[in-house]
């Protein structure tokens, strides 16, 4: 499934994924310029931006508003109750102790979860695309590849998928569930918590906006052949990962028995490994709790460490075979989207707010989310038009 998701879904080649970034961002840009000089919730700003992003590479442009909207429903009740506290998840034997229905709300949830997507489904069943149809996505992508390995033989055209190459319905709902929960909030969780570190951190906008100048000039906006040279953004993104992962907690089971730290500990344990404080841990980090993007420079202490699972102290897209798919998808998404906000507009806090008086808690929930929506207002940067 990871490889079917990997190859079909996220590469490089699967442009319509990319192209619903790029649309995207340039409408969340237009969307900021009818606001100049008002305050702007950035935190419903990027939620935005994300859903509309991964709904369009999910479902194609094409999927009407209101099916729209019930998606976005079910997978944000399904985001609230991974955050809701239930005992039985620490417990086991007390599982049948649902004092607060999180168990019907779970059973609703993946009903109208299943019966939304098998709609979907049979739709595209009835309407099959050629994946290189400029209106295909990423269920049509799955229909191609099922015909692919099954030589046309008739499991994607009858919608009978059980038992064909280990495919079935259900692992394609989990597929779709995976992007939409797996993306949404992270892309969003990222954005959000960069704007916030940079306005918290003037010093730190002043450099990553003089490299927007340097790089790009003011009298154009970006292009995605700009993202190679923004070195300084890249240390900055990375240093929010370190702050603020969006899955502040990875759940993984054990394989094997194993002994760490003088602790045996059985195969099939559940294990969490806390990435958030990782990420702070002293004897790891000089100066943890700072905002400190420079770390990451090549001439900081820091500046061979990068985040795709090999070193352990730094772990945002998790590690090993479980470790984030999405990986260049999720940071071009990240990197293309502040790099727009940053460079066409000034942003400051809303009514005489200072830097001082950002608060910065976190949230607990699935993504690691600003518990107090950051809010800032835009100027407009550049000497050319924006959209
Ligand atoms: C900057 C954004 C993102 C971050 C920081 C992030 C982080 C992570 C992390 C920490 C994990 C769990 C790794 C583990 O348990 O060891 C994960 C898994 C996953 N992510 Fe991402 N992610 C991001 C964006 C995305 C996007 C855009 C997608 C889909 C389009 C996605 C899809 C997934 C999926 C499907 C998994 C489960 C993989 C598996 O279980 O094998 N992620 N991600």
């Amino acid at each position: 499934m990871r490889k079917l998701f990997v190859q079909k879904l996220l590469s490089r080649r699967c442009t319509k994924s990319w192209a619903s970034v790029r649309d995207n961002i340039d409408s969340t840009v237009k969307m900021v310029t009818v606001h100049i000089g008002s305050s702007i919730n950035i935190h419903e700003l990027v939620c935005t931006l994300s859903k509309a992003i991964v709904f369009r590479a999910a479902f194609g442009a094409q999927i009407n508003i209101e099916d729209r909207d019930e998606f976005t429903s079910i997978v944000e009740e399904f985001s609230r109750l991974f955050s809701e506290f239930h005992i039985g998840d620490f417990i086991p034997w007390l599982k049948w102790m649902d004092l607060r229905g999180i168990n019907q709300r779970l059973k609703r949830a993946r009903l109208a979860l299943d019966h939304f997507i098998d709609r979907i489904i049979d739709e595209h069943l009835e309407n099959p695309k050629e994946v290189d149809a400029p209106n295909a996505d990423m269920i049509d992508g799955m229909m191609a590849f099922l015909r692919e390995v099954d030589g046309g033989k008739g499991a994607a055209e009858t919608g009978d998928l059980q038992g064909f190459a280990g495919l079935t319905r259900n692992n394609i709902k989990a597929i779709i569930m995976d992007i939409m929960v797996g993306a949404t909030g992270t892309i969003a969780s990222v954005i959000e918590w960069t704007m916030a570190e940079l306005l918290k951190n003037p010093e730190e906008m002043k450099l990553v906006q003089q490299e927007l100048a340097e790089v790009i000039g003011l009298d154009r906006t970006v292009k995605e052949s700009d993202l190679d040279s923004l070195l300084y953004l890249k240390c900055v993104i990375k240093e929010t990962l370190r702050l603020h992962p969006p899955i502040p907690l990875l759940l993984h089971e054990t394989a094997e028995n194993c002994v760490v730290a003088g602790y045996y500990i059985p195969k099939q344990s559940r294990v969490m490994i806390n990435v958030w404080s990782i990420g702070r841990d002293k004897s790891a980090w000089a100066d943890a709790d700072s905002f400190k993007p420079g770390r990451f420079a090549p001439d900081g202490d820091n500046a061979n460490i990068d985040f795709k699972g090999n070193f352990f102290e730094f772990l945002p897209f998790g590690s090993g075979r479980r470790s984030c798919p999405a990986i260049p998808l999720g940071t071009y998404t990240v990197e293309l989207a502040l790099a727009n906000l940053l460079h066409s507009f000034n942003w400051t806090l809303p009514d005489g707010m200072t830097s001082s008086e950002l608060d910065m808690g976190d949230a607990f929930a699935l993504a690691a989310l600003k518990a107090v929506h950051l809010v800032a207002v835009p100027s407009l940067r550049l000497n050319c038009q924006v959209v």
